[in-house]
């Protein structure tokens, strides 16, 4: 059986509690045990009315369904961050055979982050897009590859067993997961398609996510994902610690940035299908596969705060400097996962949106840096403002820590000569950063021949001249 409604509705807000059911009242109501007294007829009965009591524990569920809590924090955390779920389900998650290692050779995804374990280099590094996977990737064909096997930890740093650190993975995946499930304990995944839509069924609901939007799926949900579109791309950042949250906006005030409301959670949305079920779970960077005899989907009411959602990045609200200079791209931030240092995120998600450039007096692009955090960044479609060449979609770069990086000698050249009217930036184009406080270093594949490292990446900035002259002064202009 599954239920009738359609799939793909969403609720609107970030951070809400929300409930939904897939059939009428399948969410507890409660119930209370009520003496009434009828003076006028001289007797007394006793009834049990239905009141809209948040009961989340009834002693029996609505059509016989389980009631199941997922927490996404601490049971203590503070109420202002404390995250959880009620689900109620056809059977319980518990009902499921043991779990079992899958051969660390049959998947890709890191598990060690430290010195040593994985290549940290100071140089700048940039990658051609990843296209070799789906023909060269363990000798499949282009016809066998899912999300989980498809998945390929590209860089990180910390570890999920002290829930402090991230991982990038890079997916290249076509083949539905059939009957099969994943939930991963070490992090939450903010998924980027980059190429082909992803139709992902989730325990709350099903979200179709297609290139230009994310979606957040938080630790413990689990998930199937579909490639409605074939060969898909597209990448992956995974915290180990805090989930995400917006930005504070500071100054800016009440608005702007990703507007809460934009952000969409799926309602819920069950089927009850008895029949071999894999299960995979990532714990501890390992893969582990489990059989049950029954969909894992069948969650016909939920209510809470603990949810995946989606968000269109075309919706974000850009601020920027309307006056001079160029402004640090904080000011583009989507989502971030704090440390415990103020504003020192674990990572940052931060977009490059197309946007009016109206700075007088000013070089408008990235200016030259160093920073003490990890960028790294990836090209949804279109071209990036820095870059004039070899920054492509699909492909990635890392600058890390305080490795120094900006524009292009092209890109220098043109900008410091612009006519400086208002213009479109980045129109038709979206570039991202992974911003994170922490070391990223490069894993064996990343650094293999599965992937194009472009060697010559340095070159970019080779011809930037000495156009130092002690007599010329233009005083900065
Ligand atoms: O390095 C990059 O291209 C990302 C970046 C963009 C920007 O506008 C300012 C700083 C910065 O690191
Ligand atoms: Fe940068």
């Amino acid at each position: 059986m599954t239920n009738k409604i359609d799939p793909y509705k969403y609720m609107k807000g970030f951070g809400n509690h929300f409930s939904s059911e897939a059939l009428q009242d399948a969410l507890p109501k409660g119930a209370i045990l009520h003496y009434f007294t009828n003076y006028f007829l001289y007797y007394n009965f006793q009834t049990i009315l239905h009141f809209p009591l948040g009961q989340n524990t009834p002693q029996k569920c609505p059509y016989g369904l389980y009631a199941e809590q997922l927490s996404g924090t601490a049971f203590t955390v503070d109420r202002k961050n404390n995250q959880r779920s009620w689900l109620y389900r056809i059977r319980p998650s518990v009902c499921h055979q043991p779990f079992t290692k899958l051969d660390s050779k049959s998947h890709h995804i890191a598990n060690k982050f430290g010195i040593g374990d994985i290549h940290h280099i100071p140089n700048q590094i940039r990658w051609s897009p990843f296209n070799k996977l789906l023909l060269e990737d363990n000798k499949k064909t282009s016809n066998d590859i899912d999300f989980v096997h498809g998945l390929h930890t590209l860089a990180g740093a910390g570890d999920p067993t002290i829930k402090n650190g991230l991982a990038i993975h890079i997916y290249t995946a076509n083949a539905n997961m059939d009957n099969t499930a994943f939930y991963n304990s070490d992090g939450d995944f903010l998924i980027v398609p980059q190429h082909g839509r992803l139709d992902i069924i989730t325990e709350f609901g099903c979200l179709m996510v297609a290139s230009n939007e994310i979606v957040v799926i938080p630790r413990g949900i689990r998930y199937s994902i579909n490639f409605p579109d074939g060969p898909s791309r597209g990448y992956v950042l995974e915290v180990f610690g805090n989930h995400f949250e917006l930005p504070d906006l500071g100054p800016i005030g009440a608005n702007g940035l990703a507007n809460p409301r934009d952000f969409l959670t799926p309602v819920a949305s069950f089927e009850e299908k008895e029949c071999d079920y894999t299960i995979i779970n990532k714990y501890a960077g390992q893969l582990f596969v489990s059989k049950q005899d029954h969909s894992p989907f069948d969650v016909v009411a939920w209510h809470g705060n603990y949810v995946p959602y989606k968000y269109d990045l075309g919706k974000f609200n850009t601020v920027n400097s309307v006056s001079f200079d160029h402004i640090d791209p904080s000011i583009f931030t989507v989502l971030t996962s704090k440390s415990a240092f103020p504003g020192t995120a674990i990572a940052d998600f931060v977009i490059f949106p197309p946007r009016w450039a109206v700075q007088e007096h000013t070089f408008r692009p990235p200016y030259f840096h160093r920073n003490c955090m990890s960028e790294f960044m990836g090209l949804i479609s279109g071209a990036y403002e820095a870059k004039s060449e070899g920054f492509l979609p699909g492909g990635a770069s890392l600058h890390s820590h305080m490795t120094p990086h900006g524009p292009d000698s092209a890109t220098f050249e043109k900008a410091s000569n612009d006519d400086l009217k208002p213009v479109r930036v980045a129109d038709g184009t979206m570039s991202f950063m992974f911003e994170s406080s922490l070391m990223l270093g490069i894993t064996e594949w990343g650094m293999s021949n599965q992937v194009d490292i472009q060697h010559d990446y340095w070159k970019a900035w080779k011809e930037l001249r000495n156009n130092f002259d002690a007599n010329k002064s233009t005083k900065g202009q």
